[in-house]
């Protein structure tokens, strides 16, 4: 694994995928304002689908995390963004756009809420990082590339305002850090499940956006579903 750090070497095995999300057309979209209502719909009411799984992810981790120090910045997390910010962000975006809270699942955001929900229950500090750490930085990756001033529409700032910023920064390298100190002891047999989780979840990151972009199950979505 040479010099790199965990984490480095994690995103560098998942190329190109990963950087086919941070620079997906749908994501360069909302940097620039022109992701159309109707995507920015569809998209948010099966984000808000995600963001509920990914809240219980994150108090699995303060549960599950093996030092006080970790359980922390996760609880300030759960109390500061995930449960405030972002779900009143939720409510009034989705009532600007005519969405609903209650939109059934399409088959992508089943698959995902199905990776969380797996390594949630297993209790896998670990692997719990790992899908964590991809969701945060690869939404980092995205955001940080809105040139300025930003958008006008509050949908599309507020949406790249929640996932960029000094403190969300610091938040995707407290968790990059995490995934750096659990990693470097790891056998090859540990990494490479380490790695499975953290490919599975780019993936999905990717055709969550390729969803949003075209309303109908990407291939790739369709056979996680039948796993
Ligand atoms: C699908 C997805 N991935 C990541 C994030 C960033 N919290 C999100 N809101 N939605």
């Amino acid at each position: 694994m040479s010099e790199r750090s965990f984490s480095e070497w994690l995103r560098e095995q998942c190329e190109p995928e990963w950087t086919a999300v941070v620079t997906h057309p749908f994501a360069m979209a909302i940097t620039t304002g022109s992701a159309p209502d109707d995507g920015m719909r569809r998209y948010l009411e099966q984000d808000f689908q995600f963001v509920d799984s990914f809240t219980a992810l994150l108090g699995a981790a303060v549960a599950s995390a093996d030092t006080f120090e970790a359980r922390v910045p996760y609880g300030k997390f759960l109390g500061q963004v995930a449960t405030t910010e972002e779900k009143t962000y939720f409510h009034r975006a989705l009532a600007a756009l005519g969405g609903r809270t209650d939109a059934p699942p399409e088959p992508v955001t089943a698959a995902f809420r199905q990776l969380m929900d797996e390594v949630r229950t297993s209790q896998d500090y670990l692997l719990i990082v790992a899908v964590l750490c991809v969701a945060e930085w690869c939404y980092l990756g995205w955001a940080s590339r809105a040139g300025r001033p930003l958008p006008e529409s509050f949908v599309h700032r507020e949406w790249i305002e929640l996932h960029e910023g000094p403190e969300f920064r610091a938040w995707v390298d407290f968790l990059r850090g995490e995934l750096d100190r659990l990693g470097a002891d790891l056998d090859e047999e540990r990494r490479t499940a380490v790695l499975d989780v953290f490919r599975l979840a780019v993936e999905l990151e990717r055709a969550f956006f390729d969803q949003a972009a075209a309303p109908h199950p990407s291939t790739a979505a369709r056979s996680w579903n039948e796993r």
